[in-house]
Parts: C-alpha cells; sequence; structure tokens
C-alpha cells in the first residue's frame, strides 16, 4: 500500500481512537444510509456523530438527503452490537474520484467492521415493483464497471495482498439476505414489503431516458441508482459480507413504446387525433420524499436484522 494511504488511514484511525468511547471503538456491523435514509442511525444508543471534515480523507456529500458524518452506537440488546452508519455517502458523479467513494468503507473494514448494509434510493425498472417496497439485492449490473476506469479497482494495485482479480458470483451475502426476509416476518411486514432482484448501477447524475430504461429492463436488472456497487466491490475486497436493500422510491418511465409524433401528426390531419401521453419525470425531490415516507420501515428492517445477527 502506498505509504501516503497508509498515513490517511492511520490518521482517520487516531482521530477516531481519541473521540469514541472503547465500548464504541470496534464496530461490528456497518451501515450506509442511502439518499434520504439518515434517520436510520436514529435506533442507535450511546451515538457518537463524527463530522467527515474532521475525518482525513473522507469528502464532503454534496447531495440533498445525505448528511457528512460518521454514526456510531450500539443496537440490539444487553450489551448491544456496536454499529457504525455513514450518513451520506460520496457519488462519483459529484466529482469524487473512485477512492474517495470508497474511502469509509475501507475505514469501516479497518475498524473491524464484518457486516455491511448498505441502503440506496432507486429507481424501479421492473413494473411489479411498487414505490415504497425494498429490494434485496441478489447482484448487480455496472455498466460503468465493465468498460473501463470507474471500477474502484482499476489501476495499480494500493494493496499488493489483495487478489488482482475479484470474484463477485458470491458478493451478496445470502446470510444477510436470509437475515432480511426473516427480520420482514418477525416485524410483520406484508409480503410485498420486501422483495428481490438486480440492481443496475449507472453514473448518473441524469435520469434515465426512456431507451436507456428499456434497455436496463431488457437485460435483466430490477431497480436502477448511481451509488452503491463501488461500495460493494471495496467491501468485498475487503473481506467483508455486504447485503443492498434499495427503496424504490420512482418507477423509471418506461412507455412500451416511444412517443411518435409522426404518428400524432398523421392522425391529427386525419381528424383522429391520439390523445397526447402525460409528461413523465422524476426528480430528486420525489425521491427524497418517499425516502422520508419509508425511512421508518428501512430503520425498522436495518435494526432488526441487527438484532437477529446479534443472536446468532
Ligand atoms: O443511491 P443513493 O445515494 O441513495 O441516491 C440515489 O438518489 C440520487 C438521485 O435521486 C442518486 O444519487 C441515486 O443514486
Ligand atoms: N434512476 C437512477 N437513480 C435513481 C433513480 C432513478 O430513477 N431514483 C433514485 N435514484
Amino acid at each position: 500500500m502506498a505509504q501516503t494511504q497508509t498515513n490517511t488511514f492511520t490518521a482517520t484511525l487516531d482521530v477516531l481512537a481519541s473521540i469514541l468511547p472503547t465500548h464504541l471503538r470496534k464496530p461490528r456491523v456497518g451501515i450506509v444510509c442511502g439518499s434520504g435514509l439518515s434517520t436510520l442511525a436514529s435506533s442507535l444508543r450511546d451515538k457518537v456523530e463524527v463530522p467527515y471534515n474532521s475525518l482525513k480523507g473522507f469528502g464532503k456529500s454534496t447531495v440533498e438527503g445525505h448528511k457528512s458524518s460518521l454514526a456510531f452506537g450500539l443496537i440490539g440488546e444487553g450489551d448491544g452490537v456496536p454499529v457504525v452508519a455513514m450518513l451520506g455517502r460520496f457519488h462519483p458523479y459529484e466529482g469524487h474520484p473512485l477512492a474517495t467513494v470508497v474511502y469509509p468503507i475501507r475505514v469501516l473494514a479497518r475498524l473491524g467492521v464484518k457486516h455491511l448494509i448498505i441502503t440506496n434510493a432507486a429507481g424501479g425498472l421492473n413494473p411489479n415493483l411498487d414505490v415504497g417496497s425494498i429490494v434485496v439485492i441478489q447482484d448487480h449490473l455496472a455498466l460503468p464497471n465493465l468498460t473501463g476506469p470507474l471500477n474502484p479497482l482499476f489501476g495499480p494495485q494500493p494493496f499488493p495482498d489483495y487478489p488482482r482479480f475479484l470474484p463477485l458470483s458470491d458478493a451478496y451475502s445470502v446470510t444477510l439476505r436470509r437475515l432480511a426476509f426473516l427480520a420482514a416476518h418477525s416485524l410483520s411486514f406484508p409480503d410485498s414489503a420486501l422483495q428481490e432482484g438486480t440492481y443496475a448501477w449507472v453514473s448518473g447524475p441524469t435520469y434515465e431516458t426512456p431507451a436507456e430504461g428499456r434497455f436496463l429492463r431488457s437485460v435483466g436488472a430490477d431497480v436502477v441508482g448511481m451509488s452503491t456497487v463501488p461500495e460493494v466491490v471495496a467491501a468485498r475486497e475487503e473481506g467483508m459480507e455486504v447485503t443492498v436493500l434499495s427503496l424504490v422510491t420512482n418507477k423509471v418511465v418506461i412507455p412500451d413504446k416511444p412517443r411518435s409524433i409522426k404518428e400524432e401528426v398523421k392522425a391529427e390531419l386525419a381528424g383522429k387525433p391520439i390523445p397526447i401521453p402525460p409528461t413523465q419525470v422524476v426528480s430528486h425531490e420525489e425521491v427524497l420524499e418517499i425516502g422520508k415516507q419509508k425511512a421508518e420501515d428501512m430503520r425498522k428492517l436495518v435494526t432488526r436484522m441487527i438484532e437477529l445477527l446479534q443472536k446468532q
């Protein structure tokens, strides 16, 4: 590992060690809070929040709905499980280099996190997914990863003792996915509230055109978002067990076929005008609003998963 990077990790870890009480210093579970989902941290007991700007190597999250701090605390009975939550993540489209995007994940690994629960807001591609449902991710499709330098492991190896060629066929922990469904059952969530599917990672920040949405659906993606995959890749490289919970905040606009102005004009000239379809666009405000409405479900689910993990 390059010496400067070692020094940055050491500086981050030293600051955390100087701030945190002993019982919070070695979190076992990490949580990444997606857009509008930072209230997940309200489950934490003995909570200590450390702003990103006091930690070397951390960027600043510039996206609305993302705070910029780490929250440490306990979840569960008795002594509880020590947990750290990232309140706000970094996206490549904000201009953060990929090394910065995944730096907090690598810090979590160095703190001792073994299980990582990543949440995000995502657009629904599969028409069977309701807005507000949570999708337990089974697999991902990472267009930016497949074609080149947006893979966080691209380039010279900063960690020579890690594998050069990381397998991702087992990226999504079966143990944690089972816990998600067991937790939903114990919370009496309706069956439709928790679904399974494949996450497509796009670089953003543009939302999909109808043709892009149709393409992503046709290659097997159920939801789409602009985050998460670099975190999953880094977490797997660090040897953590990972699960991803995507909150469907909107349906991606995919009309059955593109609107044809040619047909509309011809029909109009023939005196048989076709009804004009309403214009549909997604907005980050809509994403945040559903996040706000469903944050409590996500909080309960993640909390119960950790309580079940404690009993294992
Ligand atoms: O993935 P998170 O960070 O939850 O945020 C999602 O919401 C934003 C778009 O509304 C994008 O950043 C997308 O990735
Ligand atoms: N597309 C991409 N990212 C998203 C969406 C979407 O529709 N909704 C929330 N994040």
